[in-house]
């Protein structure tokens, strides 16, 4: 392996955060590929399985022969078909060429054997050469999600752990950012280009579940936890982001959707663990405060937004659903802004 692909695995296991690790992969890939057109997908399985393509990355040596980057050119539709067609066989390294006599190389990532990630790397040239190189480092990244997706989990639940929660929220924003800056609209979403106006954080609480440890005890409270965020998985969507915050309060970060969206979801959530028996417990209810993600706000004060409508659906009789804005207008609580030298983006 060369200087450079050393270096760039340096980069790939310095980051913390498993969404930031497809933009090293795709970097480290131009630099030793030639001449080339990489697409990063995105597995997703709900509603169905999907390879949504997230990031391109094209690398083309100039006339001086400097290699230049160009992050972000749509991929073109013969790429996005043939992936589309072929998604149950494209589970494993898949070289191929288009009907434009273009070369690929398809990299899956897995993780709990569901594609996660995949690369495609495709150039006028053949590829052959490369396959080796191309192929150790999929698979250091491979090792290294694998890693960081433990570490980023809680482990009782499975969830996301209250420590990802701001890098989280900082790589969605500034990917959405980035593609309302640049009008790339997110693949398979035509609902809302504008994705900025329209995320919203919701918190979410049991009720009493000190009862249920005190009458129950922990182990059937903290099967209560873990049914709970099974239901939160049955009820959200893929793309959703699901916390489990630590004790009996979890967060979700919900993909761009409208606010009546939002509250249908999170309503829905309520009626279905209210009408689910729990193992010996029986009947549970949550309360819940929603906010709207502001892309100028720190990520504490949205947390605090949201965790205001929580405090008021507790204190207005639980097993309901408050919206932090609505609170605001009616005058029923107080915005207060956090402060702070972190900016989002
Ligand atoms: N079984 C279990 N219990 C937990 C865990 N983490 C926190 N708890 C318990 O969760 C309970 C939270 O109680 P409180 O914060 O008083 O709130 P509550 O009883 O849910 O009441 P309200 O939120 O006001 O409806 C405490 O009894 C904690 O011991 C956990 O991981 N497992």
């Amino acid at each position: 392996m060369t200087d450079k692909v050393l270096d760039s695995i340096v980069e790939i296991t310095s980051q913390r955060d498993s969404s930031a690790l497809g933009i090293s992969i795709l970097a480290t890939i131009a630099e030793f590929s030639p001449t080339c057109f990489i697409t990063l997908y995105q597995g997703v399985e709900f509603p169905t399985r999907q390879l949504n393509p997230i990031h391109t990355l094209t690398g083309k040596e100039d006339e001086n022969g400097i290699k230049q980057y160009l992050w972000e050119k749509p991929i073109p539709q013969a790429y996005k078909k043939y992936v589309d067609d072929n998604l149950l066989v494209l589970t494993k390294l898949s070289v191929y060429q288009t009907e434009d006599d273009i070369h690929h190389v398809f990299i899956p990532i897995i993780n709990e054997n569901k594609v996660v990630y995949a690369i495609d790397v495709s150039s006028e040239h053949r590829l052959s050469k490369y396959l080796d190189t191309l192929v150790a480092v999929a698979k250091v990244c491979e090792n290294f999600y694998t890693v960081l997706a433990t570490s980023e989990r809680d482990t009782l639940t499975g969830l996301l752990n209250r420590r990802t929660y701001e890098s989280k929220l900082t790589s969605l924003l500034s990917n959405q950012y980035t593609r309302q800056r640049v009008g790339i609209q997110r693949p398979g979403n035509v609902r809302h280009p504008l994705d900025l106006d329209y995320t919203w954080l919701a918190v979410v609480d049991i009720d009493h579940f000190k009862q249920v440890n005190d009458k129950f005890g922990h182990i059937y409270g903290d099967e209560v936890l873990l049914v709970l965020s099974q239901l939160m998985r049955q009820v959200f969507r893929e793309n959703d982001l699901l916390f489990r915050f630590g004790g009996e309060e979890f967060v979700i970060i919900f993909e761009p959707i409208t606010k009546e969206q939002a509250e249908t979801a999170l309503n829905k959530f309520i009626n279905v663990v209210r009408n689910h028996k729990f193992p010996m417990v029986g009947k549970v209810t949550v309360s819940i405060g929603f906010a709207k993600i502001m892309s100028t706000d720190h990520p504490t004060t949205i947390l605090d937004n949201a965790d205001k409508a929580l405090y008021y659906a507790k204190e207005n009789g639980r097993d309901c659903l408050y919206s932090f804005e609505n609170l605001i207008e009616q005058g029923l609580v107080k915005a207060v802004n956090i402060e702070g030298d972190i900016e989002l983006f």
